[in-house]
């Protein structure tokens, strides 16, 4: 790992506040990853998981309140927060000319690592996300859960010691998604700390053991899995705190097959 933890919070979002035009997508955000915790960031569409996720690691200036990783204010000391940092953002843009295989020896030239620990990780990358074939095509040319795949490859090539990944499930077949929580226990088994944001409750259940909950900008909820679900399912939970809307399908009449 690029830096020891020690006991610094592994993420601190102190404040976090952004705006677009008229919608405040994060509202003064607080949230504390513990080091050495897999947390899960859920949330309802728009509630400003990837706005905040984006301003936690550097890629979104806020327009107030601070980010910390293991202490390093990502704004105003980058270079520490950054090194300890593995991003997987939502969109992720690749350089498309590239192959897979050096589209990693350029970020690993980028993070300072020399070529021939850049040539091992690369390959035992490739081959662990079974991106062996892909090493050699054109980025241009992956499907989306390829993309993901490659970008988490990107992520972990410098070993950091906090990944943030903005749903790193979403598009990736189900023999992918194995791979990608084996190696993401397996980080978090060796100490790392991993924040992702998802929709699927259930991956939350079984891989996090922190939760928290947005909702219109806001974290409403956060702490360890068991408390913020009390005796009930996430599922459960996150309906209650975020309130349940049923969203009126009585006027959807026309959807009914009509014969006549
Ligand atoms: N670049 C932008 N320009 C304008 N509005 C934006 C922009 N990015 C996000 N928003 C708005 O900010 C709010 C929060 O969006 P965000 O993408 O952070 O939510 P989210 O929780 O990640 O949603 P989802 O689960 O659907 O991915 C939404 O109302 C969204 O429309």
């Amino acid at each position: 790992m690029s830096e020891p933890p020690g006991a610094s919070p592994a993420l601190v979002l102190d404040g976090l506040t952004k705006s677009f035009r008229d919608t405040r997508a994060v509202d003064d955000a607080h949230l504390t990853v513990p080091p050495g915790s897999f947390f899960g960031l859920v949330g309802p569409n728009g509630a400003g998981k990837t706005t905040a996720l984006s301003m936690a690691v550097g890629l979104l200036r806020p327009d107030s309140g601070h980010a910390r990783v293991f202490g390093a204010d990502v704004w105003t000391d980058p270079v520490a927060a950054k090194q300890a940092l593995g991003v997987l953002p939502d969109g992720l843009s690749l350089p498309e000319r590239l192959t897979g295989r050096e589209l990693l020896t350029y970020l690993g030239r980028l993070r300072g690592l020399d070529a021939a620990t850049i040539d091992q990780r690369s390959a035992e990358l490739l081959t662990v996300l079974d991106l062996d074939d892909a090493g050699r095509t054109l980025v241009v040319d992956y499907s989306a859960g390829m993309r993901k795949k490659i970008g988490l490859a990107a992520a972990l090539l410098h070993a950091p010691s906090l990944l943030v990944l903005d749903e790193p499930f979403e598009a990736v077949d189900p023999v992918s998604a194995t791979t990608i929580r084996t190696i993401l226990q397996r980080f978090a088994a060796g100490g790392g700390a991993v924040v992702l944001s998802s929709h699927v409750m259930t991956v939350v259940e079984q891989l996090c053991d922190h939760v928290g909950v947005m909702s219109a900008g806001r974290v409403v909820a956060q702490g360890t899995l068991d408390d913020v679900r009390g005796q009930t399912t996430l599922d459960d939970a996150f309906v209650r705190l975020v309130g349940a809307r049923t969203g009126g399908s009585e006027g959807l009449s026309w959807l009914a097959s009509s014969s006549d």
